[in-house]
């Protein structure tokens, strides 16, 4: 055997038999072993093959492949010949050298067997969490506890728009607002010196991130801690929660809009109106309940049809909006009834005067279906704190009035207890 240059600890395998095999198998993949040789009597033995494959010399000659071990004096021998005569010829040959045989070589090889399965479980486990990481829906995004970026998966790349390259090694506060960078240092910041958890550890808090582009979004992120080594590191998984919101906002507003006008419906007019009957009683002045109801309305679906009916409330609706102040809203909160809140009104006769501007809007003809038509309206008025304190109250109380306005001839307004006798 010529001296090769080698980078692990000699070994020579007596034996390349079933034993043989493995334990040739078992070194091939370690570095810190190099197997100089094996030998067997029969150069087709599973061993021979295997090393032949891997240019590691063979020997179906003891005492040859013995000799060549002389260039190897710390060389290790392990017989698997299940022949304890040749431990006296490589006593013989090598100065007394030691041989690893049998259930020592069986225990050696066992241990590493065993090694080598927890290995390779430890591998498909490390090879499950990185898949689950890569095809994972979320970004998840590691980070240091100096805010230096560790990992960040394909999600995250595709949330922000950078490749991994791009952010590894870089300070988190790149993908993040100027105000959230300021809550995550102080919450880092704070956690570090006392412990305290503050957003981490916390799941889905919602916060603005910033994309390559420079464009900002709403991000949920939950955070937690991990320690490896004695380091400190903290695992982000994010959510870009763009559209989410949006179908959210969608949603509340539906909930409070009239879907034909856009304007508010009776839900969020109530809600507005306890508000400002609030304001009101805090700041001493007086509000102003209006509740419009259409004359003639039905005849025009009943003409023109529905969808005409439709456009002509829309219209109305752009209009009522029109005579009002910013301050001041108008809501529809039925078929036909539309109810104004007229904040911090002064006197009655400023009310009585929108009432009256609402009238005059309304008696402006409306092109349908290419023709000009013609609506009115009825309108009662009830006043803050004058009428009632209560703002369900005033609402029955403007509404009773408008009946009243109905009653006398229409296209007229009423203020509530004022007997409904005045005519305007
Ligand atoms: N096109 C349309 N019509 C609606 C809608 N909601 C309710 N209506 C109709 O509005 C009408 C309201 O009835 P009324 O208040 O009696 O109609 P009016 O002709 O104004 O009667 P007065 O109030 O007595 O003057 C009915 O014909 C309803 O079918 C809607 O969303 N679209």
């Amino acid at each position: 055997m010529v001296k090769r240059k080698i980078h692990g600890y000699p070994v020579l395998i007596l034996g390349a038999g079933r034993g043989g095999y493995a334990l040739l198998e078992m070194f091939l993949e370690d570095d810190l072993v190099e197997v100089v040789g094996i030998v067997d009597s029969s150069a087709d033995a599973p061993g021979m093959i295997l090393a032949q494959k891997f240019s590691i010399p063979i020997y179906t000659d003891i005492h040859q492949a013995l000799q060549a071990c002389t260039s190897y004096p710390d060389c290790i021998i392990y017989n698997l010949t299940h022949d304890d005569s040749v431990i006296a010829e490589v006593k013989a040959v090598l100065n007394n050298k030691q041989v690893t045989s049998g259930p020592e070589a069986k225990l050696f090889w066992q241990i590493v067997t065993n090694l080598k399965r927890i290995k390779g479980e430890l591998e498909t486990s490390q090879n499950q969490l990185n898949a689950i990481i890569h095809h994972a829906m979320d970004g998840i995004i590691t980070v240091s506890d100096t805010g230096e970026i560790q990992a960040f998966n394909p999600a995250a790349e595709e949330i922000f728009g950078y490749s991994q390259n791009d952010v590894l090694g870089q300070h988190v506060k790149m993908l993040l607002s100027d105000e959230t960078q300021q809550a995550y240092a102080a919450d880092i910041a704070r956690y570090l010196q006392s412990g305290q958890r503050g957003s981490i550890g916390i799941r889905g808090q919602e916060v603005v991130a910033i994309k390559k582009n420079g464009e900002q979004f709403p991000m949920e992120v939950s955070a937690s801690e991990m320690e490896i080594k004695g380091q400190r590191y903290f695992v982000g998984i994010v959510r870009d929660v763009t559209e989410r919101k949006l179908v959210e906002q969608k949603i509340t507003h539906l909930a409070h809009h009239d879907y034909l006008t856009g304007l508010p419906n009776r839900a969020l007019f109530l809600e507005q109106l306890e508000h400002s009957i609030t304001m009101a009683r805090r700041n001493r002045y007086k509000v102003a309940v209006l509740f419009l109801d259409l004359d003639g309305f039905k005849q025009v679906n009943d003409t023109l049809g529905h969808d005409a009916g439709d456009v002509l409330l829309q219209e109305v609706g752009k209009r009522l909006k029109s005579v009002i102040r910013e301050s001041d809203i108008v809501a529809r909160i039925g078929g036909d009834e539309f109810t104004f809140i007229l904040n911090n009104v002064g006197e009655d006769a400023n009310a009585a005067w929108v009432a009256q501007k609402v009238i005059d809007v309304l008696a402006l003809p409306i092109d349908l279906k290419d023709q000009p038509c013609h609506i009115g309206g009825s309108i009662g008025i009830a006043i803050y704190p004058d009428s009632s304190s209560d703002f369900e109250t005033l609402l029955k109380q403007a509404d009773e009035a408008m009946y009243w306005a109905k009653q006398n001839g229409k296209n007229t307004f009423r203020i509530a207890n004022e007997g409904f006798t005045n005519e305007h």
